[in-house]
């Protein structure tokens, strides 16, 4: 089974998307978000999730849609989303051709726009095809200026077949080091993307047409003490504390680079990290399926092994959340044995 219609649309619809995203940073960098108080996530998520889902819904309509958010919001408050239909109606690719042919181009009314929004309330489970949006992954990063990325994955049957991650502010090069820094702002952009049993690739986040893809692998570690790892910004989402003591028992002798979003799986699939851990931090949090499928088949792809802390696949078939999984291991096949270990041993699991 070829994936490559899926694929394209999936990596176009990313790349329209990240554009509404970086509009709303821009505009409320320089003030002028006015219109609704609504902050610029929420703005971004609600006009990034309908443009996503328009491209989605034009091209396989008969294809279900776990997505973030619903459009209650939005209907109880028209300035709102006056102001998001405004930059959906306004955000198009510059490739006229793939807009039109591939996107099916504009969204055409406000209606439209909030309809197309609760499609995205898809149950999930384990039969047929189900994607997973998630249109502002990281908004802390987001907010602070930081990472964030703009998330999309194909399931079929519970099992994650393409996946789609748009990152506006990593860089470009995949060979730049790991860091959450953005610099000062150049070079930045790259969409990561995969089809299972096929690899995975990175290519600039621009709004043409798409670049070849280059093929990214993970680094080849056979010496952990010369590893960096990743984890989250929120001491909230992840247990750094735990995370410190893993990594010393590996030896590994780095700073971790705390960073937001699934920017963290694009980045080890690429090789500039080694290793993401997300260690729990509440027994009763369920992670999300939209903020893994696409780098969990991405990391995979690369040539990484994803786990949860017992050593399980993330399992997307539960439904809109990962309920059967604790927490996110994911490091280089070659080295996940032992590192699965380790965490095992400092979590008491
Ligand atoms: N308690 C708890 N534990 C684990 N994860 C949680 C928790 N609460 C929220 N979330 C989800 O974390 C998503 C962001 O993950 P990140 O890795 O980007 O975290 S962080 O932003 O660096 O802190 C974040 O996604 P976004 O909301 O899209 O940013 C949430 O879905
Ligand atoms: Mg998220």
């Amino acid at each position: 089974m070829s994936y490559a219609k899926e694929l394209l649309v999936a990596q176009l619809a990313v790349q329209r998307a990240a554009r509404l995203t970086k509009q709303v940073f821009a505009d409320s960098a320089k003030g002028t978000v006015s219109k609704s108080d609504a902050s610029p996530v929420t703005i971004g998520d609600f006009g990034a999730q309908a443009l996503i889902i328009a491209a989605l819904k034009k091209n396989f309509p008969d294809d279900e849609i776990v997505a973030e958010e619903e459009a209650a919001k939005l209907r109880e408050d028209d300035s709102l989303a006056e102001h998001v239909w405004n930059l959906v109606k306004g955000t198009r690719l510059d490739d006229e051709k793939a807009e039109k042919e591939v996107l099916g181009g504009s969204v055409q009314s406000k209606d439209e726009m909030l309809d197309l929004i609760d499609k995205g309330d898809s149950k999930g489970g384990r039969s047929g095809r189900i994607w997973a949006i998630d249109p502002i992954d990281g908004t802390k990063g987001f907010l602070r200026g930081g990472q964030y990325a703009v998330c999309l994955g194909l399931m079929v049957d519970g099992d994650v077949k393409v996946g789609v991650l748009g990152c506006p502010n990593l860089p470009v090069d995949d060979a730049a080091e790991l860091s959450a820094d953005i610099g000062n702002g150049e070079g930045r952009g790259v969409i990561f993307s995969a089809v299972q049993g096929e690899g995975a690739t990175s290519r600039p986040l621009t709004t043409g047409a798409l670049e070849e893809g280059k093929r990214i692998g993970m680094k080849k570690i056979t010496d952990l003490s010369a590893a960096s790892f990743c984890e989250s910004v929120e001491a909230g989402h992840s247990n750094q504390g735990d995370a410190a003591q893993i990594a010393q028992k590996l030896g590994i002798t780095r700073p971790s680079v705390r960073m937001d979003s699934q920017a963290k799986y694009g980045s080890i699939a690429r090789g500039a990290g080694d290793i993401y851990l997300r260690l729990p931090v509440s027994k009763t949090y369920q992670e999300k399926i939209w903020d893994h499928a696409a780098g969990d088949l991405i990391v995979r792809e690369a040539g990484g092994q994803v786990t949860d802390v017992l050593g399980r696949r993330l399992d997307f078939g539960h439904g809109r959340t990962l309920a059967e999984n604790k927490g996110v291991i994911a490091a280089p096949a070659a080295v996940h044995d032992q590192v699965l270990k380790v965490v095992q041993e400092v979590l008491s699991v």
